[in-house]
């Protein structure tokens, strides 16, 4: 669970979190994902710096950058009036770097001139990422380079094609130059697009570990099936299934009249809790899942990859 402060001495080490903005299908998940493709490792945060809901990390040897997904920048799809709410905005600010993802087919438009503006004010150092560029021509390419430039002073414009990886290694080596001097904040051992997730399930694990001692074996497995904020209450409900190999192992895991469940679950929730800085709602269930360490889909349904 702890950060390894030792890590945080090394030099010449760069790192910081990173977000992307831009309008809807513009390509942020691809690129997000073409990234967790080249290197990426994903582990439990240390408490206090999760600043914001992380995506995932992608380490160099010589820089960390964590892709964070900012709350409000991404969502209002339709009303782009409120394309950049307070809150965002003010996340913005909080980043070590911005890409300002731009679709090359669509070239500028009214979304990204009040994207533009909206950055204007803020000091963050930004990349306008030029995606798609495997879908235009030559002289398109230009024409829109000319446009993005004319926007303002960017710090950096990299045309990418988030599909294909072309230029891909560019964007990160310049984001690299662009990252103040930091702590590597996690270490690399672990592959995960959900973090808090993976936190969740890996402290109701060791609830069911402890009071279950020797009985069920390391034959468990764990998948957050839902998680969700209950409308307007501060209340987070988190429905986890428990999938052993053995009817006998499910017997033991939910004890008599489901005591041992029940206390896997109050123990578990006081940690989920302190973790989310939040109420919540568990919901544990325990299904048997006959040799799930052996069925390639069952594994990658819960989270075990590569
Ligand atoms: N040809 C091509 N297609 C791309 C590229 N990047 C993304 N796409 C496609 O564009 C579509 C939208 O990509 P997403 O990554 O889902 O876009 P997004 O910005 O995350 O979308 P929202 O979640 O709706 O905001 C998908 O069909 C991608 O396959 C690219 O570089 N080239």
């Amino acid at each position: 669970m702890e950060c390894d402060e030792t890590l945080n001495k090394e030099e010449n080490f760069k790192s910081g979190f990173v977000t992307v903005i831009g309008q809807p299908n513009v390509g942020k998940s691809t690129l997000i994902n073409h990234l967790i493709g080249q290197k990426i490792a994903i582990t439990t945060p240390k408490k206090q710096t999760t600043r914001n809901k992380l995506q995932c990390i992608l380490t160099r040897d010589n820089a960390q950058l964590i892709f964070i997904d900012t709350p409000g920048v991404h969502r209002p799809k339709d009303k782009m009036g409120e394309y950049m709410v307070d809150t965002a905005y003010k996340a913005l600010k909080k980043v070590e770097l911005i890409y300002f993802m731009v679709d090359a087919q669509k070239g500028i438009t009214d979304l990204e001139r009040k994207i533009n503006n909206q950055l204007s004010g803020i000091q963050t150092p930004t990349i306008i990422v030029l995606n798609k560029i495997d879908l235009v021509s030559k002289a398109k390419l230009k024409d829109v380079i000319e446009s993005c430039r004319r926007l303002g002073d960017y710090a950096e414009l990299i045309p990418v094609s988030a599909e294909t990886g072309e230029n891909t290694n560019t964007l990160i080596d310049k984001s690299i130059e662009l990252l103040p001097d930091g702590p590597k904040y996690y270490p690399e051992d672990m592959v995960t697009d959900q973090i808090e997730q993976f936190v969740i399930t890996e402290l109701i694990r060791e609830k069911i570990m402890y009071l279950t001692r020797e009985e069920v074996p390391h034959s468990v497995a764990l998948e957050v099936v839902q998680m969700g904020e209950r409308e307007n209450k501060d209340l987070i409900d988190v429905n986890v299934n428990i999938y052993v190999e053995r009817e006998s192992q499910k017997g033991i895991i939910i004890g008599k009249g489901g005591k041992r469940l029940k206390e896997i679950g109050r123990r578990a929730r006081e940690d989920i809790e302190a973790l989310l800085g939040s109420q919540i709602y568990l919901d544990l269930w325990v299904k048997v899942r006959k040799d799930w360490r052996d069925k390639e889909d069952a594994l990658k349904m819960l989270g075990y990859r590569g």
